[in-house]
């Protein structure tokens, strides 16, 4: 089995779509062993190497105001064949990756940010989601079909500039203030890993259950890409698979788990990616073990990162059982550069806003529709 995804690889034609039907496969399921596990590359020692990053370009302060351990303490790997990709695997502090959890669920989906439920929902139906669905959640019964909250129902939240997902691009009008939690963790991992003057502008959350996938895209709509791609995950696992600037491209699989960052910059700033499968965290916990983790209690006080209540904890963990959030973090604009006053209307696709990422399709093309770019 292992030799059949390998095998893939070298097909050459439109081999990044088999390999994701591979990986998105149920019955029977894939054999993962191809697929780079970060947080234990040994098994891949001939593709990854360890990076180093230069750790005076983030203090221990700052990198502790973002919830952070200190930078030379991060284990940062690259990939042969992808210079510019950098994996850090779970970086967090024990303890701050619940507040973040908290904030996409919570706080991020309160408007005026939009989701994919504003598609079809009145603003005020799809206001409040928190409120509206956490005693659903937290009274959910793992063993029975019981209907799906709005939280649940949740595949997208963009905040900053918002994506338009019918044409494609961002815009000036068309902007809220980028969240100032997750600007300071952006700002942080960028400069951590060379890039001092990182602009937190555009964020695109998505949200996952063990049937979604992320169809093949690249992220291409942000006019300055010398900037690169953050990408936070949290909860767990996914089967995330880098390829190619061309489409068909071979792909390289890795698993992300709860606390990993990626960074795409350079010449991986516009490869082509996918997420074919969610899958349990590998300590096989209900709840990855690194979310399970308080704050300590010497915590500074002016850290980003605040301490969750019980409260609001339980409906995370119960949601969290089954799900994976992955926030991506642009800049959209280069140094002192503007959007275009007349709006580019050639631009304009045939996606549904909001089907990019159903959860029950078998077909990857179900998703692939989001950002053919
Ligand atoms: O969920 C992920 O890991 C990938 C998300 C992504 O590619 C995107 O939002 O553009
Ligand atoms: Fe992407």
């Amino acid at each position: 089995m292992a030799k059949m995804a390998t095998s893939m690889l070298q097909q050459g034609e439109d081999a990044f779509r088999k390999l994701f039907k591979f990986y998105r496969r149920k019955n029977p399921p894939p054999d993962f062993s191809d697929v780079i596990d970060f947080s234990n590359p040994g098994n891949h020692s001939g593709k990854v190497f360890n990076c180093d990053l230069n750790a005076a370009l983030l203090s221990d302060g700052d990198a502790c105001r973002a919830g952070l351990h200190p930078v030379c303490k991060w284990n940062a790997f690259g990939l042969d064949g992808y210079p510019g990709f950098i994996f850090i695997s779970n970086p967090f502090l024990p303890g701050s990756q619940r507040h973040w959890v908290k904030q996409c669920l919570k706080v991020y989906p309160q408007k005026p940010n939009i989701c994919n439920l504003d598609m079809h929902m009145s603003p005020t139906d799809t206001d409040n989601l928190w409120e509206k669905s956490r005693d659903q959640i937290r009274q959910k019964c793992a063993a029975k079909r019981e209907p799906k909250s709005l939280l649940e129902k949740l595949r997208w939240v963009t905040n900053g500039y918002h994506y338009n997902w019918d044409t494609k691009t961002y815009s000036a009008d068309h902007y809220t203030p980028f969240p100032s939690d997750l600007n300071a963790l952006s700002e942080g991992v960028a400069a951590a890993c060379g890039f001092q003057n990182f602009k937190a502008e555009a964020g695109i959350l998505n949200y996952y259950h063990f049937d979604s996938s992320l169809g093949i895209h690249v992220d291409e709509s942000e006019l300055d890409h010398s900037w690169p791609l953050l990408s936070f995950s949290f909860g767990q696992s996914a089967v995330f698979l880098l390829g190619g600037l061309r489409r068909e491209d071979p792909a390289t699989p890795m698993f992300m788990h709860s606390g990993d960052i990626m960074v795409m910059s350079g010449s991986s700033r516009l490869l082509y990616h996918a997420v074919p499968r969610i899958v349990s965290s590998p300590d096989k916990q209900a709840v990855p073990q690194c979310l399970v983790q308080e704050l300590a209690d010497d915590t500074p006080e002016d850290t980003v990162v605040q301490n969750v209540s019980e409260e609001d904890w339980a409906v995370c963990a119960k949601y969290i059982q089954t799900s994976r959030i992955n926030m991506t973090v642009r800049q959209v604009l280069g140094l002192g550069e503007a959007f275009p006053t007349e709006p580019d209307n050639e631009n304009t696709v045939d996606i549904q806003p909001g089907t990019y990422h159903e959860g029950s399709s078998d077909s990857e093309e179900s998703n692939v529709k989001r950002k053919k770019q």
